[in-house]
């Protein structure tokens, strides 16, 4: 896949964008490949999603992951706002074009922030990195809505803020919340998975999760938050939190429930984690380079 936009720069993107953006992608398929969740595409199944599958999101994170190497190149050129949100709607319709879905169109918005705020914060400061994230989504949402979506008429119809306001909180739930659970899990003895599904059970109760309150209205952002409750208790008193999942996913499939929000954050924060170093194993062997991808569709 060649990408149709290239940036004439004097050097390709700094190692820590560039390393960054690979690990916006393998956030995502780290999400992608954590099973079971409810009502959520994963390696036993589609969830509340029969146009989904593993597949077909592989190949949406391609269209990402070229769309994340674009952006940190454009970023490293100086490229303005208006031109990095163009980078962001072709992504929207290369991933409609080529995989017939937007499923991950809210991960290209967060991971595309996240991107855009490290380029002025070439640091792990996660304090900084929120406040950059606050204002580039001041001036993001300054430009004005245009479109009527599900998540803007969530919003209105039940007064929530959505991933509006998680942006122009500097994504204050996944610094304030997913974050500090992975690592409490962590130092109280927990390992990456059971650390990750905390963070799970974190996320489904603090996230204002549209795409819930758009399949399911209150009741079904409700049940996510009371599930990710007894998530969040059941894997820190080391109770069978997977064979809950399971029971769930089937309850969330019949009810069209999915928190595809919740989804995207567990992806960011996964991304972090990976950049941080927190993902690795201690005497993990250092990671081989993430391949490449090699080319892309504009
Ligand atoms: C700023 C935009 C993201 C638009 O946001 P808006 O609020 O207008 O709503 P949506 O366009 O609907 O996108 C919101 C998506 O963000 C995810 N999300 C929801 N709540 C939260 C939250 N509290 N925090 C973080 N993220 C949140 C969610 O995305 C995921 O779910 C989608 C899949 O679920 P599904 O139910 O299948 O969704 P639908 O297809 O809508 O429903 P069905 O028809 O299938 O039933 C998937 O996208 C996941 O990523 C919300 O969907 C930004 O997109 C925007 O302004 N776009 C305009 C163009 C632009 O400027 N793009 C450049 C961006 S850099
Ligand atoms: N695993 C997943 N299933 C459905 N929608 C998603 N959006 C992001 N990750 C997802």
């Amino acid at each position: 896949m060649q990408s149709n936009t290239t940036y004439c720069t004097s050097d390709p993107a700094p190692a820590h964008l560039e390393k960054l953006a690979q690990d916006l992608v393998r956030g995502a398929f780290l999400e992608l490949y954590l099973t079971p969740k409810p009502g959520l595409v994963d390696l036993n199944d589609s969830g509340s999603h029969p146009d989904l599958s593993v597949a077909r999101m592989e190949a949406s994170l391609q269209i990402v992951s070229c769309y994340l190497g674009d952006l940190a190149d454009a970023l490293t050129a100086g490229e303005p706002l208006a031109g990095q949100v163009r980078l962001g709607t072709a992504a929207e319709r290369a991933m409609l074009r080529c995989t017939g879905t937007n499923c991950h169109r809210g991960y290209i918005f967060v991971s595309g922030m996240f991107l855009a705020a490290s380029a002025s914060v070439p640091s792990l400061d996660e304090k900084l990195l929120s406040q950059q994230i606050t204002v580039l989504a001041k001036r993001f949402f300054a430009r004005g809505e245009y479109e009527s979506t599900n998540g803007s008429k969530a919003r209105s119809r039940y007064k929530v803020g959505g991933v509006r306001r998680e942006a122009l909180s500097g994504f204050a739930t996944l610094f304030e919340h997913a974050l500090p659970v992975f690592r409490q899990e962590i130092a109280s003895g927990g390992n990456r998975g059971t650390a990750t599904y905390a963070m799970l059970g974190r996320l489904m109760q603090t996230v204002e999760d549209t795409t819930a309150l758009h399949r399911c209205g209150q009741e079904g952002l409700k049940t996510v938050q009371e599930d990710g409750r007894i998530l969040e208790r059941m894997v820190l008193e080391r109770e069978d939190f997977v064979g809950f999942l399971i029971e769930r996913n089937a309850h969330y499939v019949e009810k069209n429930l999915t928190m595809g929000g919740v989804a995207d954050l567990l992806g960011l924060a996964l991304a972090w984690l990976s950049h941080t170093g927190e993902m690795a194993t201690p005497s993990a062997r250092p990671a081989a380079p993430v391949e490449q991808v090699t080319a892309c569709h504009g």
